[in-house]
């Protein structure tokens, strides 16, 4: 072990959050720094540091496959990283696992929206609100849900499996919503989906920027869209990030410059 890795163990076992509860604020937002993190032995973050304030939209971009899904699990607790730091809320997270992630607050829609096929949309809401603090629960799915996902009430009863791909990817960003977290991690949401309900998302990231209580992380290609709604961003590439900046800067020479294949 070097002295680096002894000090930064020695720094999370003192920092380690005593009460994680949903009811804690991310006063400081989401920090992370220096993350090495990847599978096995192949290391896919070499050095991110990244930072997503309070009622911030930050939007992650990058070429396939250089690492921006495995930044979001490593956030959420799937992946432990084998260097670097993970704060949120001005607590470190570094070590806890996802449930503990969960409770505090952090939502998460992976890539895929993996909703679970047999279940009805009512039980997939319902397992999300499991992360919910105790209120919560009792008060059960909350109608701000339905008010922004409309269809899914005319769907309450039908299998998540029956639903079409765009039905499901609001099914899923719904599911993170219902335990109403303070920081959302959204995975390409508007991957293989329908225009219309493009549309419906893009208006739903709105709302919730412009209700400023929850800040998001986005992984999103779209160039218009991450000018149009983030305030900042950071383009990932082999593991680092390579630039960053308010997302008005964002230009397409930049885009030419990191993304263009
Ligand atoms: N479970 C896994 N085991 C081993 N390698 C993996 C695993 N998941 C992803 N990888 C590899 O890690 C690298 C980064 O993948 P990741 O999905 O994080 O990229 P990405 O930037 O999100 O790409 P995309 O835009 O295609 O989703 C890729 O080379 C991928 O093949």
């Amino acid at each position: 072990m070097t002295e680096n890795t002894m000090t930064e163990n020695m720094m999370m076992e003192n920092t380690a959050p005593k009460t994680a509860g949903a009811g804690q604020a991310s006063g400081a937002g989401l920090e992370l720094k220096h993350l090495e993190a990847g599978y096995g032995e192949s290391m896919i973050l070499r050095d991110v540091s990244l930072t997503v304030k309070p009622g911030q939209v930050v939007c992650l971009m990058g070429r396939n496959g250089v690492g921006k899904s495995t930044l979001m699990k490593t956030v959420m607790g799937l992946i432990k990283p084998k260097r670097g730091t993970i704060a949120y809320g001005g607590q470190n997270y570094t070590k806890q696992p996802p449930d503990r992630r969960a409770k505090a607050g952090i939502g998460y829609v992976p890539q895929g929206r993996d909703v679970f096929p047999q279940l009805t949309v009512e039980e997939n809401l319902l397992l999300g609100l499991e992360a919910a603090d105790a209120k919560l629960r009792r008060a059960g799915i909350p109608q701000h849900v339905f008010d922004k996902f409309p269809v899914l009430k005319e769907m309450i009863h039908r299998k998540g499996g029956d639903l079409s791909g765009g039905q499901q990817q609001q099914l899923s960003i719904a599911r993170a919503l219902v335990s109403e977290p303070k920081l959302l991690l959204l995975d390409e949401p508007m991957e293989g989906i329908q225009p219309s309900i493009v549309m419906d998302i893009e208006r739903v990231i709105e709302s919730i920027k412009a209700s400023r209580t929850m800040s998001v992380l986005l992984i999103e290609q779209s160039l218009s869209f991450a000018t149009s709604i983030a305030d900042y961003y950071y383009v990932l590439d082999k593991g680092v990030i390579v630039a960053e900046g308010s997302s008005a800067d964002l230009s397409e020479d930049q885009v030419r410059r990191h993304l263009a294949v």
